[in-house]
């Protein structure tokens, strides 16, 4: 794959591509004596590294997709500090940074447009970074980030109905890869698929890492998942983080209590 263009050069070797430092989110709902404040996140503080696959598990409502949403720069936190490849999360780090964070998540037809061709769908992230090149070089792109995925290239000319939830979800991945971020954040990217296609796409999500040494938060409800593709993890619990390890160890022997009872569904 070649390089698109960008602003700024890539973070310093074996710096974090995203820092979470003291974060928290609240939610208010209801008015007077029915207002209710709800503490998504509390005091988190995480980091990921480019390479590296950041597990992060805990039951329904514990902070998941909000943590996500902050990677993102999709939602600001009431405290604490968010960094993007060492920057400060704002309008113009987000602007500046576009195409170097994507997303994958739960059902392929959130960012599959079921009207457009499964081509324009993977190029559209090129034309949004107004990405130089021709239409038929960009066109080469897509064809080579669809082999890359484990699809044939023809199927740029289909639409996402035509496709399995497997394909679909390859084709959301290729979306995101097309822009050669440094950081995609994968909320609940499997668990809408059948276990064999899980399988099949943890095992991608793996070796495309591996390829193209993006940072990743890996969020999922599924522990099993989680394992298959973490270098670490981070448990969340009620909007705290309560533990984090490398995967090995965390699924040796789990220190916090919260932690052990998970792992006994596992
Ligand atoms: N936009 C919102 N408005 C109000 N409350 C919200 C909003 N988004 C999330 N919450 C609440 O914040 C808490 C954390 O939600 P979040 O979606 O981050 O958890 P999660 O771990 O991803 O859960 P799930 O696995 O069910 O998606 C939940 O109690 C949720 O109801």
């Amino acid at each position: 794959m070649s390089t698109p263009d960008r602003k700024g050069g890539p973070p310093p070797e074996g710096a974090p591509v995203l820092e979470l430092r003291d974060v928290s989110v609240s939610f208010t709902s209801g008015i007077g004596r029915r207002r209710r404040v709800l503490r998504a996140m509390q005091h988190v503080s995480l980091a990921v590294r480019g390479g590296e696959m950041l597990g992060v598990v805990g039951e329904s409502g514990s902070g998941k997709s909000t943590t996500g949403a902050v990677a993102l720069g999709l939602r600001r936190p009431d405290s604490g500090e968010a960094l993007l490849l060492g920057r400060p999360m704002s309008r113009a780090t987000r602007k500046a940074l576009r195409g170097r964070v994507q997303a994958v998540l739960q059902h392929p037809q959130w960012s599959l447009n079921p009207r457009r061709r499964v081509g324009e769908s993977v190029r559209e992230p090129l034309a949004v970074l107004g990405t130089r090149g021709s239409r038929s070089e960009q066109r080469e792109r897509v064809a080579a980030i669809l082999e890359r995925v484990g699809l044939g290239a023809d199927l740029a000319d289909r639409y996402p109905h035509e496709l399995s939830g497997g394909q679909r979800q390859r084709v959301s991945v290729a979306r995101a890869l097309i822009t050669e971020p440094q950081l995609i954040v994968f909320d609940e990217a499997v668990s809408a698929l059948d276990a064999s296609v899980q399988m099949q796409i943890l095992a991608l999500i793996r070796e495309l890492q591996e390829l193209h040494r993006f940072g990743a938060v890996f969020i999922s409800h599924d522990l099993g998942a989680v394992q298959r593709v973490s270098d670490r993890i981070a448990v969340l619990y009620r909007g705290e983080v309560v533990e984090t390890g490398d995967t090995a160890s965390f699924f040796a022997s789990p220190q916090h209590p919260y932690s052990k009872q998970l792992l006994e569904t596992l």
